[in-house]
């Protein structure tokens, strides 16, 4: 599990670690890492040209050590001081013992211009708000340049207890962080900022519960459901789907295209796409009676293609087992009925239906994602799995560790994936995952099979189901 903490944890950890530590120990791991990084990226450090972009905090004091460093390998390292009198002295001084030089920010644009690598030590954890102006105007030139940027912690300007960006930033093509991830680095739209991320271990001793994780192969691997010798089609669980109508055909077949790949034992069919469900998937069992007569289920996925149909919405959520409810079925379920359930829910809107739940613009969802999904998570009592750039899932009420999902590709945004995603989900809730883990195990399989079936090409929502049990094979393999 790869795991983030926000920025009151890392500073308590930070403190708990000094005072163990002698004075700027700590820093001088961060620094050493950083150089470390920085090295690995460039290749050759002998001859390189170097811009530190420097604040007034630490941050900036681990931008001048690590550039010490390169400078004592040879680089031709040069800071730009943006606050010259509350420069970090101790960094200061080991950049000119080393033999580099600084500008100010008025004399910086010539050398960022011949830079091979600038690093952004501008602000880490202590940011506020996007950057202020002198800083914006390094971060443009940085972007606009030929050089490598790394920013030191984080990118200077993003939200890292949040992932939001409220105005200027630096984008980073490689971002080395300390002691572990800061949300923003895993979350858009900050995480776009980031590039590649390398942690560098400084030794922090971090509580128990982290404020967000990511399933990693290994986590997925103990959490996909797989058939004993005693099982049968039952007790793999069945998944009932009750999607599509008369206009959606489609979102019902596609539902079932991705729940028969979810490990569910059977998969029950009830609505009025039927004919079309039967003409590509065979093995369906297909009822026209409405979910309470279709017969038993272990887990309900109500809503992808279902028009108005409140009537079926209201019999699945009234049911005593976990439901999953998506695209047209968010808008139809009463939230008493949802918050009434006994029963896991999942909720999986994405950003537009979230807002429409939440009353706010599709805009502020994704700005804010975290918050958006812990809210929504709270006002229902349900489990919320909220899709686009990043994905994120959050328990039922909101509270507590929130996962995020690392395999999502932008080929994914193609219409019916969502309705894949929901079956998957669908699945793995009736093969008896919790609402989180269903859902979080199906994004990352979606998001996998996603890659795999796209590889840098458009790809339809029929392939990325059809390339689930590659996915699947991919992640048991490790
Ligand atoms: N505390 C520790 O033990 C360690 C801290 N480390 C480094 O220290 C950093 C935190 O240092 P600080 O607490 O000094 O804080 P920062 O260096 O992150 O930022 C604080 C400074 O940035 C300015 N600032 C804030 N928002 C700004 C904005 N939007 N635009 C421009 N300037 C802005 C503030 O005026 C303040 O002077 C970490 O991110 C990390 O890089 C590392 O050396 C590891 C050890
Ligand atoms: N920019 C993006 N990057 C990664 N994944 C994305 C992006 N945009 C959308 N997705 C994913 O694509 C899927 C689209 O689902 P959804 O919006 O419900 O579409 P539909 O209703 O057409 O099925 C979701 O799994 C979502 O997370
Ligand atoms: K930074």
């Amino acid at each position: 599990m790869r795991t983030a903490y926000c920025v009151d944890t890392v500073r308590a950890a930070e403190r708990d670690l000094m005072a163990r530590l002698p004075e700027g120990a700590l820093m001088q791991r961060a620094a050493a890492g950083l150089a470390a990084a920085c090295a690995d990226l460039v290749g050759r450090v002998y001859g390189r040209r170097v811009v530190l972009l420097v604040g007034s905090g630490d941050n900036g004091g681990d931008a001048l050590y690590a550039g010490a460093r390169l400078a004592r390998r040879g680089a031709g390292v040069t800071a730009v001081q943006l606050a010259p009198g509350r420069t970090h002295a101790g960094g200061l001084a080991a950049l000119r013992r080393a033999g580099g030089r600084t500008v100010a920010p008025e004399d910086a644009a010539g050398p960022i211009r011949r830079a091979d690598l600038v690093l952004d030590g501008i602000v880490g954890i202590g940011g506020r708000g996007g950057l202020r102006e002198d800083a914006a105007r390094l971060a443009a030139l940085a972007d606009g340049s030929r050089a490598a940027v790394v920013a030191v912690d984080l990118p200077s300007g993003v939200e890292a207890d949040t992932g939001e960006v409220r105005g200027a930033a630096v984008r980073a093509d490689l971002t080395v962080t300390f002691g572990t991830h800061k949300p923003g680095l895993l979350v858009d739209p900050a995480r776009e900022y980031a590039g590649s991320v390398r942690l560098v271990d400084i030794g922090l001793d971090l509580p128990g519960e982290p404020d967000l994780e990511a399933l990693q192969h290994a986590d997925v691997t103990r959490l996909l459901p797989v058939p004993g010798a005693e099982s049968d089609k039952y007790r793999r669980g069945v998944v009932g789907i009750a999607a599509g109508s008369a206009r959606y055909p489609g979102a019902a077949v596609l539902a079932v295209a991705g729940a028969l790949r979810g490990g569910a034992g059977a998969v029950r069919y009830v609505g009025p796409a039927g004919h079309a469900v039967l003409a590509r998937y065979p093995e369906t069992l297909v009822s026209d009676q409405g979910p309470e007569r279709a017969g038993r289920v272990q887990a309900w996925v109500v809503g992808p293609g279902a028009g108005d149909d409140a009537g079926t919405v209201a019999q699945v959520l009234a049911s005593d087992v976990p439901v999953l409810i998506d695209a047209d079925g968010l808008r139809l379920a009463d939230v008493g009925a949802v918050r009434g359930r006994t029963a896991p829910t999942l909720m999986t809107p994405h950003a537009g239906e979230a807002a429409a739940l939440l009353g706010v613009s599709r805009e502020e969802v994704e700005a804010g994602r975290l918050a958006a999904v812990r809210e929504l998570a709270g006002r229902y009592g349900a489990a919320v799995l909220l899709k686009g750039a990043t994905t994120v899932v959050a328990g039922a009420g909101g509270g507590g560790v929130v996962r995020v999902n690392p395999t999502g590709t932008a080929w994914l945004a193609t219409a019916g994936s969502g309705d894949v995603l929901s079956g998957l989900s669908g699945s793995l809730l009736a093969a008896g995952l919790s609402a989180v883990d269903a859902g979080s195990v199906g994004a990352y399989l979606h998001g996998l099979a996603g890659r795999f079936a796209a590889v840098g090409a458009p790809v339809g929502a029929h392939e990325v189901a059809e390339a689930v049990a590659g996915a699947w094979r991919d992640v048991v393999r490790g």
